[in-house]
């Protein structure tokens, strides 16, 4: 009985949809579909016959200019981070990004050079044990040294992750991740009323009250002790002292940071800064664990690309065993190269999706209908040969060479998206992401499979882009260090 009434209840949802979107359809219908694929998920979002996609940089420029709005899909996700700036609607977001820019200001960032430095260290002394023993999946290690590093960074906390792998805030966040992303997948466990008949949902709510527990229980003491120094010492600065001055800046966690940015005693509520920390984390953890794990994948499939780079580490470090500084950053001009075409080929996020709140008429001619999604296609962009060239899928870092580089559009680049909305930790991910490979190739060898000019690297979308192999690469030591 309660099954027909299931079915039942489900065709009815069905059928009100396809009515509510009649006319969002018959415009879609009018839009040429011939190149709108998306890469791994192919036509499944036509299902819903609401979701159109756009690779054309002269389009997506005007598309994350005017449409600041992220699609209903987000939901699921927003249900973990709340009104976190990541997902939160466009008047709540706009206050919060005005907040978050300042805190993530270059200035800034260089002061975590530090923490990103002895996390590396961390990371590649615990390698040592998988060191000339097969082949190693580096997922978990990455994802541990980008937990320990964020934890640090957002909330001046050492969580410890990387000794500690069954760290429970770690676990919890991977299966919520996994949970919110079966969401999104599976169209039945979207209605939030039939989500509570399915066991996930228990799951769901059991790893988000230990995801907020932990938040609340570590940042509680910070948050205290910042809201006393306030109240003491009239801790508030002006506006000026704010952007300018930042020359005397030690370490401060952002949690520190977006207390005052936000106004101190009259600022962020608690809430409010529980929601921004778990964005962060959310945001920063997996993202730039998966960019170097595809970096490491590259460096093993092109050895002649894996030694150029160790030449200039040598050139940079010589045989010294020093951990990296922010000065050595500047050298790595070859590195930089490899990163950026490694996030051309494989960026971890392939795909944005906006929500179109009333028609845009694009420079192209296409209109996209109000209410429907636009999914800006990175993966597209990437490797579009009108953009990139006829060797467009060929790994080539030397293409980002100045004398060559020569970028036709400015969206047709754009691993960390473009406009009002893009990603605010682009600068603190490309540290993060710089520092651990150097740490990684001047101690190891990475060793793989070679490969021709085009990478073949089997992916999945999970909540973004992975390998499937969960990067799977063989580490040989190198030489011993001073
Ligand atoms: C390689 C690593 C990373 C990549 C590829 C990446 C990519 C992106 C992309 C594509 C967006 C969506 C922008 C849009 O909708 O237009 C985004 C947003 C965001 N990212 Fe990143 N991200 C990375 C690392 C980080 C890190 C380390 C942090 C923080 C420490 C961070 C914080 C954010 C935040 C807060 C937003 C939301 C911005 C807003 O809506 O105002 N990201 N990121």
């Amino acid at each position: 009985m309660f099954l027909w009434l299931l079915c039942l209840g489900i065709a009815l949802c069905m059928v009100l949809f396809k009515l509510k979107r009649r006319r969002l359809h018959r415009l879609a219908s009018k839009i040429p579909g011939s190149d709108d694929e998306l890469p791994f998920i192919g036509l499944a979002h036509k299902f819903t016959g609401t979701t159109e996609v756009v690779v054309d940089p002269v389009d997506i420029e005007l598309l994350l200019k005017t449409s600041l709005e992220k699609d209903d899909l987000h939901r699921f996700i927003r249900n973990v981070i709340g009104n976190g700036g990541i997902f939160a609607p466009v008047p709540i977001w706009r206050r919060r990004r005005k907040i978050m820019v300042p805190a993530f200001s270059p200035k800034i960032v260089e002061t975590f050079m530090e923490i990103f430095s002895e996390q590396s260290e961390k990371l590649v002394s615990i390698l040592a044990d998988c060191a000339g023993k097969g082949e190693v999946t580096m997922e978990p290690y990455l994802c541990r040294y980008t937990l320990d590093s964020i934890c640090q960074t957002t909330m001046g906390i050492t969580i410890n992750a990387q000794n500690n792998p069954d760290a429970p805030f770690l676990r919890a966040l991977k299966n919520m991740l996994n949970l919110v992303c079966e969401r999104i997948f599976h169209l039945w466990l979207q209605p939030e009323w039939l989500y509570k008949f399915f066991s996930q949902y228990t799951t769901h709510q059991k790893y988000l009250k230990e995801i907020h527990d932990f938040v609340d229980e570590v940042s509680i003491e910070v948050i205290q002790k910042k809201r006393r120094e306030i109240k003491k010492e009239k801790y508030l600065k002006s506006e000026v002292d704010r952007n300018f001055g930042l020359s005397n800046y030690k370490t401060r966690s952002f949690l520190d940071l977006l207390i005052e940015f936000s106004g101190g005693e009259n600022g962020y509520t608690d809430l409010e800064l529980r929601e921004e920390i778990i964005t962060l984390t959310v945001a920063g953890t997996d993202t730039s664990a998966v960019s170097v794990g595809y970096t490491l994948k590259l460096l093993a499939m092109y050895p002649k690309v894996q030694d150029q780079l160790y030449q200039e580490l040598l050139d940079v470090f010589g045989t010294s065993d020093r951990p990296i500084v922010k000065e050595d950053l500047s050298k790595l001009k070859y590195l930089e190269r490899v990163v950026k075409e490694s996030l051309r080929l494989f960026p971890p996020v392939p795909f944005i999706i906006r929500k179109v709140l009333k028609d845009i008429s694009l420079p192209s001619g296409r209109i996209l209908p109000a209410g429907s999604g636009a999914a800006i296609s990175i993966w597209g962009l990437h490797r579009h040969p009108k953009y990139w060239g006829p060797d467009a899928e060929i790994f080539d870092p030397d293409r980002f060479l100045p004398e060559r580089f020569d970028l036709k559009h400015a969206c047709s680049y754009m691993p960390f998206s473009s406009g009002p909305r893009n990603c605010i930790g682009y600068q603190y991910a490309l540290m993060s992401m710089k520092t651990a490979l150097s740490a990684i190739v001047r101690r190891y060898k990475i060793i793989g499979e070679e490969s021709g000019p085009v990478p073949q690297i089997k992916s999945k979308i999970d909540i973004m882009m992975k390998a499937v192999d969960d990067y799977k690469i063989g580490l040989e030591k190198r030489i011993e260090y001073k």
